[in-house]
């Protein structure tokens, strides 16, 4: 064995082929040599891809030796699958030329392991819905996840939680030391207590008010990972172009850093919630409200809803405001993809932190500074709307393989805010549809879209106090369908419901005044929704039904990281 400061080399065998082992710089690979000696194909794995190496014939499953030699090890990896964007746990085992070798190999590899990949996480806090999506939150953490967690020697505390927010309200609550991460085993839905809990808590630590809106927040050094175990897996699907449990596991595992766009809503002066993926009223309001009351049919709850909203056609009138991004970075429709490694979000870096102080790893909330990004001037468009949706990234998941919006980047502080007038029944159908293929949905006549770095929307005064009013006789006309009557009993509705709100979530509706009246108003009058003349929707963030109309939404630029490194384009190894 040949080593020296930069280089570690030997002969090695795989079955019978003899085979040149090389550990230079950041890559271990080898060759085949042939009978004649000649160099054939070469494999070559980055160091920072390299999931373990155990001593031994090692199978993946047990972590067992299945054979006791002492010239082997056995060297786990990230293998890519088809187009790259898949991964699965590449596994070689190597023959050495005497016991000797074989250690030299393990220590040198182990060694290049720590020092090219800093940043893995060696403990982790995992939180498992066990309800999400099809149900087997479990089962996927237990097979596929755990196993590779305790190969890569990676140490885990699971929760498998038993109501709502149980997840959030742990974060924000109980002693975090000594974890590098939280994992979540469900959908968009888990991904958001997640996310309200690490970004609560870090403002918390931070002193920072998360009601003002023109604070600066403080970013958060909690990695958060998203094992995808639901129905539409956005978050997960947008920030890696697969929804895999082994692949996102195999991302955590080597460490991976995404950074991630965070839209805060305010009503008034109060945060309502966070949002990563979309903010939507009119059309994306009502499936949801919709689909609420068929969770029963788990992820196909959607489709049905869909289709039922959509045969309602209706549109709502609105006034949207908002503060247009820089067009000289990046727009909406200049067809470029935010892949792995973007350009435009790394550039976007100094922007949106010219006070970061590397030394401290803090960044100033100085109020000016945070002012500066909300300069410029604001736009207003009133009309009526079959929906206005804002979103931080593309939401591209698998029924819209490119997203709401194709072209939007997942972490250059902007998000782009669609908006789709009123128009007949098969134009709306031709934008949904162009949802699902390559075809441009905004280049539509009744469709505008704008990069932006805040929205703010309400009612126009007058129409919408008409139609309420009118609304308001025709309500008290439908009180008798039985879910009207869990309505008398919001709390039933909400905290019996598997997706569960919480407390603060039902205080926000509860402030209200006349609650009844105002959820039947807003749709939850659970009768066939196309009886029912409405002029206000209600708004969709991230899954969950915001219990405010007129709201203000502000975009935080690279507020959060998670375990994966955003869409590769094809590398086959
Ligand atoms: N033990 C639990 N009981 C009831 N609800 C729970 C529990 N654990 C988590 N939840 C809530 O369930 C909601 C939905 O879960 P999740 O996001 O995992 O699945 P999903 O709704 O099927 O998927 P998606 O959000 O991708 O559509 C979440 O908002 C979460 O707050
Ligand atoms: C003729 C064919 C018509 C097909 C129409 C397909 C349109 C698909 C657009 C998909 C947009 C997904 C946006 C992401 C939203 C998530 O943050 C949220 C939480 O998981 N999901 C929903 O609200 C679930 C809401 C899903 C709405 C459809
Ligand atoms: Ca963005």
């Amino acid at each position: 064995m040949e080593i020296d400061s930069v280089r570690v080399e030997s002969s090695v065998w795989i079955g019978n082929k003899r085979y040149k082992a090389l550990l230079s710089g950041w890559y271990f690979s080898w060759t085949e040599i042939d009978k004649r000696n000649r160099e054939r194909k070469t494999i070559s794995v980055p160091v920072s891809e390299v999931i373990g190496v155990k001593e031994g014939r090692v199978e993946i499953q047990t972590q067992k030796k299945v054979e006791d030699t002492d010239l082997d090890f056995t060297l786990f990896y990230v293998k890519r699958n088809g187009h790259g964007l898949s991964w699965s746990l590449g596994r070689t085992q190597f023959c050495c030329p005497s016991r000797g070798v074989r250690d030299q190999w393990t220590t040198q590899l182990r060694t290049a392991l720590k020092t090219h990949s800093p940043s893995r996480p060696h403990r982790l806090l995992v939180f498992i819905n066990p309800f999400g999506g099809k149900k087997r939150g479990k089962q996927i953490f237990h097979s596929l996840v755990a196993p590779l967690f305790e190969l890569a020697g990676i140490s885990s505390h699971v929760v498998v939680t038993e109501r709502a927010n149980q997840a959030r309200d742990y974060i924000l609550k109980k002693d975090l030391t000594g974890f590098n991460g939280v994992i979540c085993v469900g959908g968009d839905g888990m991904f958001s207590e997640l996310l309200h809990g690490v970004i609560g808590r870090t403002q918390q630590e931070a002193g920072v008010s998360e009601h003002d809106p023109t604070v600066m927040l403080q970013p958060c050094d909690l990695h958060i990972g998203v094992i995808p175990a639901g129905s539409t897996d956005c978050v997960c699907f947008a920030t890696m172009g697969i929804n895999d449990p082994v692949t996102s596991t195999l991302h955590i595992i080597i460490g991976d850093s995404q950074p991630l766009d965070v839209c805060s809503v305010h009503y008034q002066n109060t945060l309502v919630r966070y949002s990563v993926s979309m903010v939507g009223y009119g059309f994306y309001g009502d499936v949801l409200a919709e689909s609420e009351r068929h969770r029963w049919m788990g992820p196909l709850r959607y489709d049905y809803s869909g289709f039922m909203v959509y045969l309602c056609n209706r549109s709502y009138p609105g006034l949207v405001q908002y503060l247009p991004a820089d067009s000289h970075i990046s727009s909406p429709r200049d067809k470029t993809r935010c892949l792995s490694g973007c350009r435009v979000c790394s550039e976007s870096k100094e922007r949106l932190f010219p006070h970061f102080d590397s030394s401290s790893s803090l960044y100033s909330t100085n109020v000016s500074q945070c002012n500066s990004e909300l300069e410029g001037e604001w736009v207003t468009i009133e009309g009526r709307f079959k929906c206005v949706s804002l979103t931080c990234m593309s939401s591209s998941c698998p029924r819209s393989p490119e997203g709401l919006s194709p072209s939007a980047h997942l972490a250059d502080g902007t998000a782009d805010l669609i908006m789709v007038r009123e128009t007949n029944p098969l134009g709306f159908l031709t934008f949904l549809h162009r949802h699902t293929t390559k075809q441009d949905q905004f280049d539509l006549p009744f469709v505008e879209v704008h990069r932006v770095k805040a929205v703010r929307f309400s009612l126009p005064p007058g129409e919408a106090e008409e139609e309420e009013e009118e609304y308001e006789k025709q309500a008290d006309r439908e009180i008798q369908t039985s879910a009207e009557r869990e309505l008398e009993d919001p709390e039933k509705l909400f905290c019996g419901n598997i997706a569960g709100q919480s407390q603060q979530h039902l205080a926000g509706w509860k402030e209200r005044g006349s609650e009844t009246s105002r959820l039947k108003r807003q749709g939850f009058a659970c009768v066939p929704c196309c009886t029912k003349p409405r002029s206000v929707s209600v708004w969709n963030c991230d899954g969950e039904i915001l219990p405010h109309t007129e709201i203000s939404c502000r975009v935080h630029g690279q507020l959060v990281r998670l375990f994966a490194r955003g869409i590769e384009t094809s590398t086959m190894q």
